[in-house]
């Protein structure tokens, strides 16, 4: 089975929704930023993203449509948020449009039912689009990493996945601070299953294919978590490390970039350890999770069980997400195992 059609499809989604998401970032206006009933962040942009993508695939693809996506538009349905939604509809029809894509002018209707055609469920049957429409939406608002992650599941499986991470670097975050005679950012990761994993510059020129670090000696390997501490526990990755004997700092970037960063080499560990109570979402892990094992890597539960996409909007894992290559994950799954044992409270 070959899914080329819908990776050309996803690619120009999110490669247009970057750069709407470029444009708001360039020119934050503090009324673009909204809290959601769970008080998380939400910005023009997010909803942007997510209706033009939805747009976009509804457009290339003309088959039958289901997306589990990040947002909704209850709030932007409420009294006073007439300005806000025409603001996103704007941006959405600029994005459409300014590089002659598409000859289209959507109404806010148009915008809020785009928005809306993410309310699927997913599951183990047919085909869903799974999108997080800006992951890192902190990050996007500190002018620091975020992406726009898309993937397509086919019978509860990740089958392709693209990750547009407008803010990372093109070359290896490993020589950042050094000398590098190539500053310039933007990155498409783009995996179909089967197929490997490749990065090309979100201008669109050529792309590369990228591999996962070879590093077997874990003193040479370097970490990802997440920037924000309320995400993943810092205090159990640092006794991991230090179990592992990992001699360099972790690495702290927020969103899937992490994903991609870590197919190209730029490290070797991602470990993720939310804090108790928390439920992952496929949409934070569905692009990234095909982008790192496309390019050789693993992808396992903190028990070591490969993550299950097919049981709708959540991810059941076993305390955590943890990702290296096929070499190292023996010796990183008995760190794990060690550090929890060693951090669980003695009943
Ligand atoms: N409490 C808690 N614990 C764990 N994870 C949480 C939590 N709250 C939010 N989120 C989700 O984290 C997504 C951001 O990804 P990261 O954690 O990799 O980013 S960061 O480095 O912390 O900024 C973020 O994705 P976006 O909402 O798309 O930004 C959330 O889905
Ligand atoms: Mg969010
Ligand atoms: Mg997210
Ligand atoms: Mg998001």
């Amino acid at each position: 089975m070959s899914y080329h059609k819908e990776l050309a499809a996803a690619k120009k989604a999110a490669s247009l929704a970057a750069r709407l998401c470029q444009n708001v970032q360039k020119a934050l206006l503090q009324s673009d930023v909204q809290s959601k009933t769970d008080k998380t962040p939400v910005t023009v942009a997010d909803y942007g993203s997510q209706a033009l993508v939805s747009f976009v695939l509804q457009q290339e693809l003309h088959a039958e449509f289901s997306l589990v996506a990040e947002e909704d538009s209850k709030d932007l349905r409420k009294d006073g948020a007439q300005e806000i939604v025409e603001r996103i509809t704007k941006l959405v029809n600029n994005s459409l449009t300014s590089d002659g894509s598409y000859n289209v002018t959507l109404s806010t209707e148009d915008v809020l039912k785009a928005i809306d055609s993410g309310i699927s469920e997913g599951g183990c049957q047919g085909r869903h689009w799974v999108l997080d429409p800006i992951d890192g939406t902190k990050g996007f608002l500190r002018g620091d990493q975020y992406a726009i992650a898309l993937a397509l599941l086919a019978g509860g499986k990740v089958v392709l996945g693209v990750l547009a991470c407008p803010n990372l670097p093109l070359a290896s975050l490993k020589d950042a601070g050094q000398h590098s005679p190539n500053n310039e950012v933007g990155c498409l990761f783009f995996a179909e299953v089967g197929g490997g994993t490749y990065m090309q510059p979100l201008d669109g020129s050529s792309a590369v294919k990228v591999q996962v670090s070879a590093v077997e000696n874990p003193e040479e390997a370097s970490f990802f978590e997440s920037y924000e501490a309320a995400h993943s526990m810092h205090d159990l990755s640092s006794l991991i490390a230090q179990k592992l004997g990992v001699k360099a700092p972790p690495v702290r970037i927020d969103s899937q970039a992490k994903y991609g960063a870590l197919s190209r080499g730029d490290g070797a560990i991602y470990l993720r350890f939310p804090h108790k109570g928390y439920r992952e979402k496929i949409w934070d892990h569905a692009a990234g999770c095909i982008v790192v094992t496309e390019a050789g890597g693993v992808v396992t539960d903190a028990a070591g069980q490969p993550l299950d996409f097919s049981k709708g909007k959540h991810l059941d894992v076993d305390t955590g997400i943890i990702v290296t290559n096929q070499k190292l994950m023996p010796l990183l799954l008995n760190a794990v195992k060690e550090s929890l044992k060693e951090k669980a409270p003695s009943s």
